[in-house]
């Protein structure tokens, strides 16, 4: 089997390349990150250091990589088996067009097995947005041959990797922690399921996704939130900080309540998965800046999003939701030269106040009683600042 992942970022090399490598499949990477893509074709292989209680360093090897935007993106879609993504949501509209050049390609050269794409990104149905983006390029005449061939299947992806700190010594190092899940929604594939260790298949991937992104990525973004405005680096110092933790866990268990309602979970393996979600974030082997986890705060505050979309829920099911709204005001405070979303954010709120900013960004009703609480909480964060 051959694949083609875009993206040969943290979770790109430490997580789907790594499983599908693993799996003997022949992998290419396609980047735009010219340093990455030179020594993976330097060197074939890199490093993955697996860190928690039993460390180890494992090898991806058999690799190489082109560059996104070259046409070799073309030549390769048209021959693999499986491509996946994790080069962030906002990328995905980006790299829709040679996907699509790709698939007419395929459909011209009579290649008629079965392809499927999955899209490892932190969103919801992330795939079936990328197959809009896709279908939007590609001419109609070849629609019902990709609606035959190709299946675009969604997933959940779940394993926490920074940037490595060997990253100015070997670009290509990755450091994870040992805790992984991706799940893929068995509904949408084309042809046999890929056999691939690691990848688990299921029928009822909703539940998946917002049991993820609404429990991990809802607390990690707060414990970031929080954590700078209370002068704290990295994820760990932050969520051992006691006043951060309280709020993180009283955030995760009100966003839970709604999963709880929504999906019929068990409530007491739900608050075994907070803990555990707890316990990843104080992983004393992974350095993870509060600024990677609280980057681009506009799309974190939108509304389907691991802030916004919790709270929706409480607000739908009468449930309490102070520590969401805490979290919400917490992001709108947060700042940080590397990244335009954060400046974006700052002049908004200059321009027109906390409460249109919010609506704005939001889509909640700017009269709303929870717009109220937010602006209060967002208010009194900023008479404590320092
Ligand atoms: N790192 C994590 O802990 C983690 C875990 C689960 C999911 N995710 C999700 O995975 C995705 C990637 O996150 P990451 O942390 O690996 O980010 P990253 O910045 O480390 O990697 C993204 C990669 O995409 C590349 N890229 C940018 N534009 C591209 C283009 N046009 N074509 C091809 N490649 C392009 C970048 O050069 C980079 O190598 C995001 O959606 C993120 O939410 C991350
Ligand atoms: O990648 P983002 O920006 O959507 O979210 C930042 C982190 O919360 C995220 O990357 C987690 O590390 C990851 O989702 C863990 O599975």
């Amino acid at each position: 089997m051959k694949a083609l992942h875009f993206g040969a970022g943290n979770i790109g090399r430490g997580f789907i390349g790594k499983l599908l490598a693993d799996a003997g499949i022949q992998l290419t990477f396609a980047d735009v990150n010219q340093a990455v893509l030179d020594a993976l074709n330097a060197h074939k292989e890199y490093r993955v250091k697996v860190v928690g209680e039993d460390a180890q360093v494992e090898m991806v090897k058999g690799v190489d990589a082109i560059n996104s935007t070259s046409e070799a993106v073309i030549s390769k879609i048209a021959q693999v088996d499986i491509v996946t993504t994790a080069v962030g949501p906002q990328i995905l509209e980006r790299i829709a067009p040679g996907i699509a050049k790709g698939l007419a390609k395929r459909s011209d050269s009579g290649n008629t097995c079965p392809l499927n794409i999955i899209a490892c990104e932190n969103m919801v149905r992330g795939t079936s947005q990328l197959k809009m983006h896709v279908l939007k390029a590609l001419p109609t005449q070849y629609r019902d041959w990709v609606e035959a061939h190709v299946g675009f299947v969604d997933s959940a992806v779940d394993r926490i990797v920074p940037p490595s700190e060997s990253i100015n010594s070997d670009p290509l190092e990755v450091t994870v922690e040992t805790f992984s899940e991706w799940i893929v929604d068995k509904t949408q594939f084309k042809g046999k399921f890929p056999q691939i260790s690691g990848m688990e298949l299921t029928d009822n991937l909703m539940a998946f996704v917002e049991r993820k992104l609404f429990t991990l990525n809802t607390g990690h973004a707060i414990t970031a939130y929080l954590g700078q405005l209370n002068g704290h680096n990295t994820i760990r110092d932050a969520i051992l900080d006691n006043k951060v933790r309280a709020i993180v866990r009283g955030a995760m268990e009100e966003s839970g309540a709604v999963l709880i309602r929504r999906y019929d979970f068990d409530p007491a393996k739900h608050a075994a998965y907070i803990k555990k979600i707890i316990s990843r974030f104080e992983n004393p082997y992974l350095i993870d800046d509060v600024e990677r986890v609280g980057r681009q705060p506009l799309r974190k505050l939108s509304s389907g999003d691991r802030l916004i979309k919790p709270i929706l829920g409480t607000l739908a099911y009468h449930l309490p939701h102070s520590n969401l709204v805490t979290g919400i005001a917490a992001a709108m405070h947060y700042h940080s030269d590397q990244d335009p979303q954060a400046q974006e954010l700052a002049s908004l709120l200059a321009e027109k106040g906390p409460q249109e900013t919010i609506a704005q960004i939001s889509g909640l009703d700017s009269k709303s009683e929870v717009v109220t609480d937010i602006v209060k909480a967002y208010k009194a964060i900023n008479k404590c600042a320092p």
